[in-house]
């Protein structure tokens, strides 16, 4: 059979199923792309319905390089077509396969299957890090790849000769690995959709559904119809939640509502438009109001309703201002977001997120995993719909379930009921290596499952990490064979002096992440010389939480490599409980960035716990580099962090209790004189801040008297971060600045009574008698 004729062929078979295919074509680089081309025509697919993923330039296709596939998400295209020789990453092959239509086809443009495990190339870019070379990286991924590709149904293998056109114009004859074509008729028809009356939304809203399951999710989003509602709306990719929430915003604008909606970017959104204008038109409402003349409105003119109700979109940090007080907010692919800017979101009168629950290839998991805690801690009443019936494609789709078992998109971690009497004393420690995971897919699933329940960074890139690269060391607590707790380890540092000079000159070195902040950006020439474990990852169960499982693992780990390495360490978004946890494994805070990371929302903090003399060194001045460093910055550019974090940070920095300078502070006598007139006499804090703060920093760090923790919280608010008093009386409860100011009072006299007579004690005692007489 030819090229043209098969395709043919296949894309007949998936139309009639509502169904995608996957075609493999795979041969050399050229003959990839040029028989990518032919399928284009002979699968009769207007070029305008096709994207084009690759590194090259040129074609007359949509064409996004694969850096860019994550644009693809939430769009609804008939042929994709991923270039994977050069550029190829998990994350990209995840992002560009949800796009493709029932009855499209998903390209892949491969090395012959056979080679597979040896190219890829930039997948092995992306794993081997300094001082690691390209020949250490693994192959399991790339076999998993080919597996999956020559196991699962749906997918087609074409062995392409080395060109596909012939001189007359014709196409050789292509050899057939695997046809993908299936017998299945049509795939398990949907629910048909029904009104809901008891909503505010007319009928024609729910008319307008393709399934019982979007219907569902339009009645759960009228909700928004009210103040102080949230609303969320959880999927798989292709379920129709960003249709439910177009119709759902044109019922809204209906009725009168400035609906405001934002996406990653306006294409994200583009379904979500398309259903609104829609319902409008069925509504005889006009489809686009006046033109706001605003750069900023990527939808310009928004969708307006004789009701003066309007659908407009704004870019995700302008929307978090709510531009014009909108009355509702949408958000479409909100998982895609930094939670950082879904916070902000929260101020809107009523807000609805639809998200993608096994899509973490879209954005990691920083929606379930943060931000749910919060919204849940929020005021708002909040609505949950989860959406399972299929509309993009049919319910039993290969091609989605190929991706899902490629990237193990629907990993969870074991059975609670599994692991639910672990303690630390009933678990093993294991070597989990990259072949023992290779090799049993259950364990593989139990630990991914892990990983991507806990942790907002896990992405499928991780998946090619935990299986390729050679720099990491993989431990797990187990029970009964069951993961419970799970550590990555990245070997860090050990640089070629040649390395650490470019690292000092300000050049990244990949896969090295605390030896480059500390020589980079922390001005240290030679911290990349000595060798360490940087704690990428570390899950444990939710189900067994707080039982002494994730030290006990960490304890282990340590252990094990405390011989071997001059120092572990950590980088995360700091939180008050996760410092606590650090800082109770022997870690204590080198830094603690300026800026806030753009998935958690948080500042991240480093922290470094030794087991050589060479690593004692490191963390010992850079412990005393930060310590010197920190006040300066508390007043600037770290103001704003919240105080719980900032008491978190200080307090781990006394985790070496032998450090005698630690949490001293040596205020001059006439410092304590002011002091004692805070605290017994007329003085205020005005006249002392600067005693204050030695005293702050010196107590923070290690405590001096016994103050609450909303004392401490002052201190660090006004104090330290020297904010202004009505803004520290607001925020910590204070009924007035006076009474904010007068607690500093009280705070003067528990400092007062914890100093003994040769720290100053007896010039405080002196100065207490003059105002008690
Ligand atoms: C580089 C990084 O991986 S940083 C991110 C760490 N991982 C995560 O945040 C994923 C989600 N959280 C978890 O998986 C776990 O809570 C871990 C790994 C942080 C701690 O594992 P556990 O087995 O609960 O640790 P362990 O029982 O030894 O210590 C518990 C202490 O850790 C702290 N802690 C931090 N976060 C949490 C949390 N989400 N739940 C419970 N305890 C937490 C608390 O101080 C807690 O003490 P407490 O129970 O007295 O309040
Ligand atoms: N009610 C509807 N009427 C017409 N087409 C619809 C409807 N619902 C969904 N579709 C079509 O089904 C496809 C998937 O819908 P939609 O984009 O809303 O799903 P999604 O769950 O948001 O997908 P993704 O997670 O990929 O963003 C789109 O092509 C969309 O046009």
């Amino acid at each position: 059979m030819d090229l043209r004729s098969f395709v043919a062929t296949l894309r007949e078979n998936a139309r009639a199923a509502n169904e995608r295919r996957l075609l493999a074509l795979t041969g050399n680089r050229e003959a990839g792309v040029d028989a990518a081309h032919t399928a284009v025509e002979a699968a009769g697919v207007d070029d305008e319905a096709v994207s084009l993923v690759t590194t090259r330039e040129g074609f007359r296709y949509h064409r996004l390089h694969p850096d860019h596939a994550d644009e693809l998400l939430g769009t609804t295209r008939e042929i994709v077509i991923f270039d994977c020789h050069k550029g190829f990453s998990a994350n990209a092959l995840g992002q560009v396969t949800g796009a493709v239509d029932g009855g499209g086809l998903l390209v892949l443009v491969l090395p012959p299957l056979e080679e597979i495990p040896t190219q890829l190339s930039a997948l092995v870019d992306q794993v081997a890090v300094p001082p690691f070379s390209r020949d250490d990286v693994g192959t399991h991924f790339r076999q998993r790849l080919v597996t999956t590709l020559r196991h699962h149904p749906g997918v087609a293998i074409l062995r392409l000769p080395p060109s596909t056109a012939a001189p007359n114009g014709e196409h050789k004859e292509i050899e057939i690995e695997r046809d993908g074509l299936s017998n299945r008729s049509q795939s398990t028809p949907p629910s048909d959709p029904h009104s809901y009356t008891d909503t505010p939304f007319p009928d024609a809203a729910y008319e307008a559904c393709r399934t019982g399951d979007q219907a569902r999710a339009v009645a759960g989003l009228s909700a928004l119809s009210n103040p102080s509602n949230a609303v969320v709306v959880e999927a798989d990719r292709g379920r129709g939640k960003s249709s439910a929430a177009g119709l759902a915003a044109a019922a809204l604008a209906a009725d009168g509502n400035d609906v405001l909606v934002t996406a990653p970017s306006v294409d994200n959104a583009a379904e979500l438009f398309e259903r609104a204008a829609e319902l409008l038109a069925t509504l005889d409402h006009p489809a686009a109001g006046e033109s706001t003349g605003d750069e900023a409105d990527a939808v310009d003119p928004p969708l307006a309703t004789t009701a003066g109700g309007r659908i407009r979109f704004r870019p995700p940090p302008d929307a978090a201002d709510l531009p014009s007080d909108p009355d509702v907010v949408i958000v479409d692919e909100a998982a895609a977001l930094p939670v950082r800017l879904l916070e902000r979101l929260l101020n809107a009168p009523a807000v609805g997120f639809c998200t993608t629950v096994h899509g973490y290839e879209g954005s990691g998991r920083g929606f379930a995993v943060r931000f749910r805690e919060r919204l849940a801690a929020s005021s708002y009443d909040v609505t949950d719909i989860e959406l399972r019936e299929p509309i993009r494609y049919g319910q039993d789709d290969p091609v989605e379930a190929w991706l899902a078992w490629t990237l193990l998109l629907d990993a969870e971690p074991p059975a609670d009921q599994l692991v639910a009497d672990t303690t630390p004393e009933t678990v093993s420690y294991r070597t989990l290596t990259t072949d023992d995971i290779a090799d049993d897919e259950s364990l593989f699933r139990s630990v991914v499952g892990l990983l991507v329940a806990a942790h907002y960074k896990t992405e499928p890139d991780d998946i090619v990490r935990l299986l390729a690269a050679p720099n990491l060391e993989l431990r797990a607590l187990l029970s009964d064979g069951h993961p419970v707790s799970v550590a990555l380890l990245a070997r860090e540092g050990g640089l070629s002096s040649e390395q650490q000079a470019e690292s000092y000159r300000g050049r990244r070195v990949q896969g090295n992440m605390l030896p480059d902040v500390l020589t980079s950006q922390l001005r240290d020439p030679t911290a990349a010389g000595s060798v360490g474990y940087r704690v990428m990852r570390i899950a444990t169960h939710h189900a067994v939480r707080s039982r002494g499982l994730g030290s006990a693992l960490l304890s282990r780990c340590h252990d094990e490599f405390s011989d071997s390495v001059d120092w572990f360490g950590v980088g995360f978004g700091a939180t008050p409980r996760l410092l606590s946890f650090w800082r109770a494994n022997g870690y204590r805070p080198v830094h603690l960035s300026v800026t806030r990371n753009e998935t958690s929302g948080e500042h991240s903090a480093l922290m470094l716990r030794p087991c050589s003399t060479a690593g004692t060194d490191l963390a010992d001045r850079h412990s005393r580099w930060f310590r010197d460093r920190i006040a300066g910055q508390l007043a600037d550019t770290i103001s704003g962090v919240a105080p719980d974090v900032i008491r978190g940070v200080l307090r781990a920095v006394s985790v070496s209790a032998d450090d005698d300078e630690l949490g001293t502070c040596d205020p001059a006598d006439r410092d304590w004189r002011v002091l004692a007139g805070v605290a017994y006499g007329p003085g205020t804090y005005e006249a002392a801040p600067h005693v204050f703060q030695q005293l702050a920093m010196a107590h923070l760090i290690r405590p001096v008297a016994e103050l609450s923790p909303r004392a401490e919280r002052l201190l660090v608010r006004k104090v330290l971060q020297c904010a202004p008093w009505a803004t520290v009386a607001d925020e910590l409860g204070f009924v007035s600045e006076r009474q904010c100011k007068r607690a500093f009072g009280a705070i003067a006299r528990q400092f007062c009574e914890a100093v003994d007579s040769e720290s100053g004690g007896d010039i405080i005692a002196e100065e207490r008698a003059t105002y008690e007489n």
